[in-house]
């Protein structure tokens, strides 16, 4: 059994992932969640004065820059945040002892591939996003602290900006809508996710269940492009008013280009933690039950 009064420190808790922790990882202790106020990861003495004045027995860190068009404007801002600040998280949490467990993202890979990206597959990103990402990744390898890097993709919930969202938001104020078809990958709910990590977390916290230290992917199980996930999403929401129409990559242009297949095999994590496979469907459907509203146009983003 994990120790009740652990002290986990949980970075990113206004996000998508980081607020559906908050409600998971309550029964394994302390969870603490600065804000942006209190420790801004463009401020790196913040973010060591943190993990050293806690002194937690788990850092969390979902806090990250997401803004994948955003990224290509700003990549000193976004290396900062997504590469810097996991290495100085990393030095600071195996200071004190802690785990470190960090996000990662299927844009790390470069999309070559059409089966499953596993965790020996070596990553090849394509995006100011996916270079800031994996150099985070690098980096707590290269400090070599307990570290998990918990690789997830395209996530959705009620929060923050995701393609769900803007999907019906879109589909509220347009009766047709272009999306791209052939960019393949694991779409993936927050709630989900953040079931998982507790899991994970709770053997952290047991001592003599402790894991492997490293990276694994974690994602549900099926797999579908843009365009199938806004059908799902218009099936599941009662919007099959909605005409959507699938186009290429070349016809929606996107100011960072996207991995054409990003799909991610989450079986590594699934055996390590005796998590449960999940369809991605029934991600959605547990996602819009949740939600329990007729239309999904509250879920809209604005
Ligand atoms: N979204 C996705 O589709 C995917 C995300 N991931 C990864 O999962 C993790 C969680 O992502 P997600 O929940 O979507 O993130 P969100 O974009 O929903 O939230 C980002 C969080 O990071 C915080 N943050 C951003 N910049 C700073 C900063 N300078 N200082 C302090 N806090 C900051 C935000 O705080 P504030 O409220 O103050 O802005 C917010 O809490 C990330 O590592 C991401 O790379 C992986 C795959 C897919
Ligand atoms: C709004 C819109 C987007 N698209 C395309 C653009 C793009 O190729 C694809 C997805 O667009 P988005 O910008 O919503 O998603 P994007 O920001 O690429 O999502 C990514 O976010 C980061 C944080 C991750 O880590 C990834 O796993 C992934 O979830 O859909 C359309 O085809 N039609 C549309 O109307
Ligand atoms: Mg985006």
């Amino acid at each position: 059994m994990p120790d009740a009064t652990a002290s986990i420190l949980l970075l990113g808790a206004t996000g998508q992932v980081g607020h559906a922790l908050r409600r998971t990882l309550a029964p394994l202790g302390r969870v603490h969640t600065p804000g942006r106020a209190a420790v801004d990861l463009t401020d790196l003495t913040s973010v060591r004065a943190a993990v050293r004045e806690l002194g937690p027995d788990l850092v969390v860190n979902a806090a990250a820059y997401t803004d994948v068009d955003g990224a290509e404007e700003e990549p000193g801002r976004a290396a900062r945040i997504n590469a810097e600040a996991p290495r100085v998280l990393a030095e600071a949490a195996r200071a004190v002892g802690a785990w470190l467990v960090h996000y990662s993202t299927d844009y790390v890979f470069g999309g070559t591939k059409r089966a499953p990206y596993t965790e020996a597959d070596a990553p090849s990103p394509i995006s100011v996003y996916g270079r800031t990402k994996r150099d985070g990744e690098a980096a707590i390898q290269a400090v070599g602290g307990r570290h998990l890097i918990l690789r997830t993709s395209w996530v959705y919930s009620r929060r923050r900006s995701n393609f769900v969202r803007t999907m019906l938001g879109l589909a509220a104020e347009n009766d047709r809508l272009t999306v791209v078809d052939d960019q393949i990958g694991v779409p993936t709910w927050a709630g989900w996710c953040a079931e998982a990590t507790a899991s994970v977390c709770e053997r952290l916290l047991a001592d003599d269940a402790a894991p492997e230290a490293g990276c694994y992917h974690l994602a549900g199980t099926g797999q579908t492009s843009w365009y199938g996930l806004a059908r799902a999403v218009f099936a599941q929401f009662g919007r099959t008013d909605v005409a959507a129409q699938p186009v290429s990559s070349d016809e929606y242009e996107t100011a960072a280009p996207r991995p054409a297949y990003t799909v991610l095999d989450s079986s590594r994590a699934r055996a390590a933690f005796d998590l449960p496979a999940t369809t991605w469907t029934a991600q959605l459907d547990r996602f819009r039950k949740r939600v329990r509203t007729a239309g999904g146009e509250r879920l809209a983003r604005g």
